[in-house]
C-alpha cells in the first residue's frame, strides 16, 4: 500500500530523515513510534506531499506520485484518509459539514446524498446522530477524534493515516477508539498507518511496529520483535515500567495481558496483537 525508499527530508541544514525505508502492507495496522522530535509527523506529511523531500521514492497504492497524471493524482488522493493530531476540524463548521469538506472537494454530489453519506459516517464511528449539527467546541475530546475519523473516512479510503489518534483521551476513550480502529480495519478492509505514543495501542491493535531513530526506521517488526530487540531505546520503551504494566514479562507468554493494567481493568478489553489480517 505504501513503499518509501531512501527518503531524505531536510529543513535547511537540519536533516530530519536520511535514506529512510518503509513498507506498509494491505490490511495491516502499522504503529509508528520513536522519541519526540525524530520526524514521525514529518514522514507522514512528506508521504502526503505536504512537505517536500530532498531525495527518495514514494509509491502509494501502487503508483509513484511524481509519475502520475493530475487526474490520477486526484484519484489517488481520494483513496487516502487523514486524521491529523488534535483532530484539526474546522471550528466554524458543524460535524456534518466537516465530514462533507472532502466530499465537496472531490465529489460532485447533490446535498441530500452528501447528508446521507455524512450520517452514515457518523454512525460508523459511533457518534450519536445529534452530533451531526454540533460544532467542534461543543464536543468532548473523544467525540472530536471520532468526528475527525469520520471525516478521514468520508471518501471510503483504502489507506488511512492517523497522527496520535488516542492522545489526550482518557484510558476508556482511548481503548474504545483503538477498538473502533481495529473494527473498521476488519469490516472496511482499511490499511492503517498510525503514529502513536500509546503503548496500549501498540500492544493491542498494531500488527506491526516501526521505530524511528537516527533519521531512519531503526527497528521494524511485531511486538515480539520489539520485546526481543537489543536496541536501548526500544528496550526502555517496550520493556520499561509502563510497558510492564501491560505485558506480563515472564519471557514465555508475552501476549498475556496483565489484568492489573488500568485500561483493561476499566474496559474489560482483551487486546491481541495477533488479531490482524493474514499477510
Ligand atoms: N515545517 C518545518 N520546518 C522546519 N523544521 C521542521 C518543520 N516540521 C518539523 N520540523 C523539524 O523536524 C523535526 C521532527 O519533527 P516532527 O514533528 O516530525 O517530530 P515527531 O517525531 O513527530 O515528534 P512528536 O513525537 O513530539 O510529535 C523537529 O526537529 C522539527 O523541529
Amino acid at each position: 500500500m505504501l513503499s518509501v525508499k531512501d527518503l531524505t527530508v531536510a529543513f535547511g541544514s537540519n536533516v530530519v530523515l536520511d535514506a529512510l525505508n518503509l513498507d506498509i502492507y494491505r490490511g495491516e495496522i502499522l504503529g509508528f513510534v520513536g522519541p519526540s522530535g525524530t520526524g514521525k509527523s514529518v514522514l507522514m506529511r512528506t508521504v502526503l506531499r505536504l512537505l517536500p523531500r530532498r531525495a527518495g521514492k514514494i509509491e502509494i497504492l501502487g503508483a509513484e506520485y511524481d509519475a502520475v497524471s493530475d487526474e490520477e493524482r486526484v484519484e489517488l488522493d481520494t483513496r487516502l484518509g487523514v486524521l491529523f493530531q488534535h483532530g484539526a476540524l474546522f471550528s466554524s463548521l458543524t460535524v456534518k459539514e466537516n465530514i462533507q469538506v472532502p466530499m465537496r472537494e472531490y465529489l460532485d454530489l447533490p446535498q441530500d446524498i452528501m447528508d446521507d453519506l455524512a450520517r452514515l459516517k457518523i454512525e460508523l464511528v459511533g457518534l450519536a446522530p445529534e452530533a451531526a449539527d454540533k460544532f467542534p467546541s461543543e464536543l468532548s475530546g473523544g467525540m472530536i477524534k471520532r468526528a475527525a475519523l469520520a471525516r478521514a473516512l468520508a471518501l471510503d479510503p483504502d489507506l488511512v493515516f492517523l497522527d496520535e489518534p488516542t492522545s489526550g483521551l482518557d484510558p476508556i476513550g482511548a481503548a474504545e477508539l483503538d477498538e473502533l480502529i481495529a473494527r473498521l480495519r476488519d469490516t472496511l478492509g482499511l490499511t492503517v498507518y498510525m503514529v502513536t505514543h500509546d503503548l496500549d495501542s501498540l500492544f493491542s491493535v498494531c500488527d506491526r511496529i516501526a521505530v524511528l531513530g537516527n533519521k531512519k526506521v531503526m527497528v521494524e517488526g511485531t511486538i515480539e520483535d520489539m520485546l526481543a530487540s537489543d536496541d536501548d531505546w526500544v528496550q526502555s520503551y517496550f520493556r520499561g515500567k509502563r510497558a510492564r504494566s501491560i505485558v506480563r514479562d515472564d519471557g514465555q507468554d508475552l501476549h498475556h495481558h496483565d489484568p492489573n493494567a488500568p485500561r483493561r481493568d476499566e474496559t474489560g478489553r482483551q487486546g491481541n496483537p495477533q488479531s490482524g489480517p493474514a499477510r
